[in-house]
């Protein structure tokens, strides 16, 4: 029998320090209990975003197969605390991660980041190479221009203006481009992420405050992708108007024993547009 979940059943807590101070983190602990392993699943940057509204195709059939799902919820998203971002969010989201595995007695870890998620792996496996077993990047791992696409794209533009802006008719906007096919999004799905976004004015808030600190929020770890040795599956979707799939390619050049799948017909949310092909991919690659 497959276990389901619930977001309130695992929904879980963590102080972790943050510079001189502690945050007060969110996160989802999705625990079959026999797990050897555990997938940290990391959200992205867009208003409303949660572990659980991003991953919540991907964790029973990892939980089925007898891995710890862990949803971290990052610093300005969801029922964690607010920041505002005047560096790299891909290092300080790192930097929570570090501490929310050292809280859960995590030594080692595989990683499956979504967007921003992915910067956020990228930065964690190059900081603590030692902690990372692998990698799943989706939509992300570095920040840096395209040399195909016009930067900031279409979905970013329509993302940061969804930030200032927090209506449904903008939301709309942004999600009809976030995905390849719009006919999937639910008048449900549309409301209950506005629900979210508005609970928590303070993090749309915040999220303007820090691109206005420092624009360029996601470096560009391109020089660096050499030191990764974890193995690393890429996941992009060909239609990506968020992050273009360029991006992809620049990954797999640079991180040594990598591999590159490419969904065609899928926009920037593969692990939801194509999710029985997405989940089936990641637990043959985990398995090996
Ligand atoms: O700007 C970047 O490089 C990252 C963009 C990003 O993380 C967007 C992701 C949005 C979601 O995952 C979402 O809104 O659910």
């Amino acid at each position: 029998m497959v276990q389901t979940f619930t977001e309130a059943e695992t929904s879980r807590f963590a102080r972790i320090r943050e510079g001189e101070g502690e945050l007060n983190i969110h996160y989802n602990d999705c625990d079959p209990g026999s797990a050897r392993e555990t997938v940290v699943m990391l959200h992205g940057s867009g208003p409303g975003a949660s572990g659980w509204a991003n991953f919540n195709r991907n964790i029973e059939p990892l939980v089925a197969a007898g891995y710890r799902v862990i949803l971290l919820d990052c610093p300005g998203w969801s029922k964690s605390d607010s920041i505002v971002c005047n560096g790299s969010r891909s290092n300080l989201n790192a930097r929570v991660l570090a501490g929310l595995t050292e809280a859960l007695g995590l030594a080692r870890v595989h990683i499956l980041g979504n967007s921003m998620g992915g910067h956020s792996a990228v930065a964690f496996a190059l900081d603590h190479p030692e902690r990372v077993g692998k990698l799943v990047l989706m939509g992300g791992g570095t920040g840096g221009a395209s040399p195909f696409v016009p930067m900031p794209t279409e979905g970013i533009k329509l993302l940061n203006g969804l930030y200032r802006d927090p209506t449904i008719e903008n939301l709309k906007a942004m999600m009809n481009v976030f995905v390849f096919d719009p006919s999937d999004l639910t008048e449900d799905l549309f409301q209950t992420r506005l629900d979210n976004m508005l609970k928590r004015r303070d993090h749309l808030e915040n999220f303007v405050k820090s691109l206005a600190a420092n624009p360029k929020q996601f470096p560009d770890f391109g020089p660096r992708l050499g030191e990764i040795a974890a193995p690393t599956l890429v996941i992009w979707g060909r239609n990506d108007r968020f992050v273009p799939m360029d991006a992809s390619l620049r990954l797999l050049a640079g991180i040594p024993n990598s591999e590159l799948h490419v969904f065609n017909n899928c926009g920037h949310w593969a692990q939801w547009e194509h999710w029985q092909a997405f989940n089936a991919l990641v637990l043959q690659f985990l398995s090996r």
